[in-house]
């Protein structure tokens, strides 16, 4: 019987895996790597290095395997952006929901990022990071911060999550997941 199983579960994932690539951006500190680090191994910590270039992790949930290129978002790594996006599955660009004096230089990131002709139709997910913070901005307000109603050559979704306490994190895998082919 054990055999049996192991058997099925090795062909299974043999035949039957799915595999995504995706690419997330957005300003310095907004919680890339620690998305990444928490979808990735479940470990959350309040100090994490700032990514210098970017990282590549590899990702498994269920018979899904994320390839996830964690890009740095500090101002001189930001023209690296276009290039880890294109042919992806999915772009996630993630924003600190609660700095919301950042909130126009995201939307400045993200529009001159998606302006990008060869990422056209490739989809977004905005993740509005640090829900945990009080007073952190609601959907409505970053669709309206972020123009996320003007983008109209791709789908796009938003959710407001937090990496601290995992709170949405299960949708925000579930979109990744259906990203796979
Ligand atoms: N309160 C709170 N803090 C968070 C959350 N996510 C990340 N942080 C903190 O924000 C800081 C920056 O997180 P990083 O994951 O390094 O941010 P980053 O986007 O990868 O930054 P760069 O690599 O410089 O582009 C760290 O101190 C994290 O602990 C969250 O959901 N809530
Ligand atoms: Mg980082």
């Amino acid at each position: 019987m054990f055999l049996f199983s192991a058997l099925y579960s090795f062909f299974s994932r043999l035949f039957f895996s799915k595999t995504a690539e995706i690419t997330i951006v957005g300003l310095q500190a907004s919680g890339k790597t620690s998305f990444v680090n928490v979808i990735g191994s479940g470990q959350w910590s309040e100090d994490v290095v700032p990514t210098v270039a970017f990282n590549l992790r590899r990702v498994r949930q269920g018979n899904v395997t994320l390839k996830v290129w964690d890009v740095a978002g500090q101002p001189k790594f930001r023209n690296m952006w276009d290039r880890y996006c294109r042919g992806v599955d999915a772009i996630v660009f993630v924003v600190d929901s609660h700095d919301k004096d950042t909130l126009p230089i995201a939307k400045f990131e993200l529009h001159s990022l998606l302006d990008c002709a060869p990422l056209n139709g490739v989809p977004l997910l905005v993740l509005g990071n640090k829900n945990d913070l009080p007073g952190h901005a609601s959907i409505g307000e970053l669709i309206h911060a972020l123009d996320l109603d003007k983008i109209h050559n791709r789908p796009v979704s938003c959710y407001s999550c937090s990496m601290k306490s995992q709170h949405n994190l299960d949708i925000v895998m579930k979109w990744l997941s259906s990203r796979a082919s």
